[in-house]
């Protein structure tokens, strides 16, 4: 193996809606002679970051309905073959896991694999997180203290939401948590440090943390077959609603509030793409917590049937009447 052909990977984790995909976008645009390949993970069996992303990755890997961390392990070994394969069209490997990776689990190819591991070495891992909901993530589910733990980078996003006074004292409790993680800070309108982030590799550090060692890390784990990684979405649901009728987006968008300020530890991501009769681009809507956005997106293209997809991810979605309320929201009611 001739290492100077190795192609160095990147793993983006954090909570669902935390900016991984934006994060991604701005950083094909900060390095635009770097040609990406991206492996893009998401739960639904909808790829909907696929139609999120820039257009200016060498290549493209979409694994859905499952998380690489468990379910869809094996298909990670399969698409880290496939690029092998393609090895001159890119220089550099991002995985952008689900927002409920625990990325620990997805380090053995790159770390440990007798042929990846020098092909394809690990050179990072960000964990995105956002700076108003982390600390009520953190309670709410085990994953995202695992992806903290993990990071070699930790990026507090969308700080603009919060007070300075907050941000100086979570910076602080993100590295204690995580003592060998850089914690920065970036805003949309600000961007990402890309340059101090180049600056910092990957450092194994399961061993440093006394809580982790409690945890069943077997070997098995690390291949993703243990049960706690197996069991860790056991009571997520994900559910998709599609519709071909046109969406009254002002009521779609007070509908939507209305419902996840009222579930927020239910809904924990909406992602969906909608479409106005006389628009050619998409309309992205996307809730994070309980915050609605709504914004154009890409062109539809031309073998592209124009309808509305909105994607759930949360936990008991089935008692939260969701399809009754997005019939409510159509400008003609039907029903699917
Ligand atoms: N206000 C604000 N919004 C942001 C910022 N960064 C990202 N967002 C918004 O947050 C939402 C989620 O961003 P994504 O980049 O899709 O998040 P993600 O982590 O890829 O989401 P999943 O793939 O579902 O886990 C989108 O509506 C973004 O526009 C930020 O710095 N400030």
């Amino acid at each position: 193996m001739n290492t100077a052909h190795a192609r160095p990977v990147t793993i983006l984790t954090g909570f669902l809606g935390a900016g991984k995909t934006t994060f991604l976008n701005a950083l094909m645009k900060s390095y635009p002679k770097k040609r990406f390949a991206i492996i893009e993970n998401e739960i639904g069996q909808l790829n909907i970051d696929s139609s999120l992303l820039n257009e200016n990755y060498g290549q493209l890997v979409a694994l859905q309905e499952g998380c690489i961390c468990c379910t869809l392990n094996d298909e990670l070994y399969t698409a880290l073959e496939s690029l092998y394969q393609k090895q001159d069209s890119f220089d550099e490997l991002v995985i952008e896991c689900t927002g409920l990776a625990i990325p620990d689990a997805i380090t053995e190819p790159f770390t440990r694999h007798p042929v990846f591991k020098s092909y394809f070495p690990l050179k990072k891992i960000i964990c995105l997180v956002d700076a108003a909901l982390i600390e009520d993530q953190i309670k709410e589910r085990d994953e995202v203290l695992r992806q903290i733990t993990a990071a070699d980078v930790i990026v507090i996003n969308k700080t603009e939401a919060v007070h300075s006074a907050y941000l100086s004292y979570l910076s602080n409790y993100l590295a204690h948590v995580n003592p060998l993680a850089k914690t920065l800070q970036s805003t949309v309108t600000e961007g990402f440090p890309f340059e101090i982030i180049e600056e910092i590799k990957y450092t194994k550090k399961i061993e440093a943390f006394s809580f982790l060692k409690n945890v069943n890390l077997s070997g098995s784990l690390i291949l993703g077959k243990s049960s706690l990684a197996k069991q860790h979405l056991s009571d997520i649901a994900t559910r998709v609603y599609t519709f071909t009728e046109e969406f009254n987006f002002v009521n779609l968008f007070l509908g939507l509030s209305k419902l996840v300020g009222k579930y927020p530890n239910k809904i924990y991501r909406m992602k969906g793409i909608g479409y106005k009769k006389d628009e050619n681009k998409k309309i992205i809507i996307q809730t994070v917590g309980s915050r609605v956005d709504m914004d154009y997106g890409n062109h539809w293209k031309k073998d592209e049937r124009k309808m509305n997809t909105l994607v759930f991810i949360g936990k008991e979605l089935d008692s939260l009447s969701i399809q009754d309320l997005l019939i409510r929201m159509l400008t003609i009611k039907e029903k699917q």
